[in-house]
């Protein structure tokens, strides 16, 4: 089966290029009857409000939760992350509608206008240990939010220090140390708990493919526990383009 990733704005074609790049086949979403032709789904990057306000017209909200609810595989990134959180702040009046489940507090815009956007190389111990390659990854942030607290539940994949003119931003709830605040804060930009993977950066945009890889395990994993044959096509390419040449179809950062 392929996997899903939701078109309806944003970097939808990155998302399945990247894909591509690893021999998986990507599906655009817009109607809901459309999931049930996927067993894992990317809500990509772009612009949250207007990514719920086309999600609602659409009517997708109940079968996304739904597919969530399910114990589907679904990775947010960046407005995907928003989507997914079950708390949203610096939200537009009025607030909106997302999907929910993943049990944290996420800043919208954490790290400022498009204008501070920003790439940096982040600690990424278990993408490394389950993936390979090296201990950091060149994460690509563009107007990104960032995750302020998470529950119990939820694994943080990797963190980054609070910029200084950041630290009015945090809530008392995140933990600092009182001596030396700026030193010691920190955000999650990437996490996940149970089926829901969210990272608050763009790994569609470079050519690092490990976090595609990393979500295409979690599919695995959960068509394992439904029934351990039956390993589809796409899982079978996807070994087999790991050890070969990728060949790249739209301009990404080395
Ligand atoms: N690159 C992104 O997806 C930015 C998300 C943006 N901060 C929002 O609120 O939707």
């Amino acid at each position: 089966m392929a996997v899903g990733v939701l078109a309806l704005q944003g970097s939808f074609n990155e998302h399945i290029a990247a894909l591509r790049r690893i021999g998986v086949e990507g599906l655009e979403i817009r109607k809901p009857e459309q999931l049930s032709g996927v067993d894992a789904l990317i809500i990509p990057g772009g612009e949250s409000t207007t990514m719920a306000k086309l999600a609602n017209y659409h009517n997708l909200f109940p079968a996304l939760r739904e597919f969530v609810n399910a114990g589907k595989p679904v990775w947010g990134t960046c407005a995907g992350l928003i989507f997914l959180a079950n708390k949203a702040i610096g939200q537009k009046s009025g607030g909106q509608e997302f999907i929910g489940g993943l049990d944290c507090t996420v800043h919208r815009n954490f790290f400022g206008s498009q204008l501070q956007s920003f790439e940096a190389n982040l600690a990424v111990p278990k993408l490394a240990q389950n993936e390979g390659g090296p201990d950091t990854f060149r994460a690509v942030f563009i107007r990104a939010p960032a995750v302020l607290e998470a529950g119990p539940d939820v694994e943080v994949l990797a963190d980054y220090p609070v910029p200084s003119d950041k630290l009015s931003s945090l809530t008392p709830a995140v933990e600092r140390k009182e001596e030396n605040p700026a030193a010691d804060a920190k955000v999650i930009v990437a996490l996940r708990q149970g089926n829901i993977l969210a990272t608050a950066f763009h790994p569609e945009l470079t050519s690092d493919a490990r976090w595609h890889t990393f979500f295409l395990k979690m599919r695995k994993e959960g068509s394992h526990e439904k029934s351990s044959k039956n390993t589809s096509t796409s899982e079978l390419d996807l070994e087999n383009n790991l050890q070969g040449k990728r060949s790249y179809d739209l301009p990404i950062f080395e």
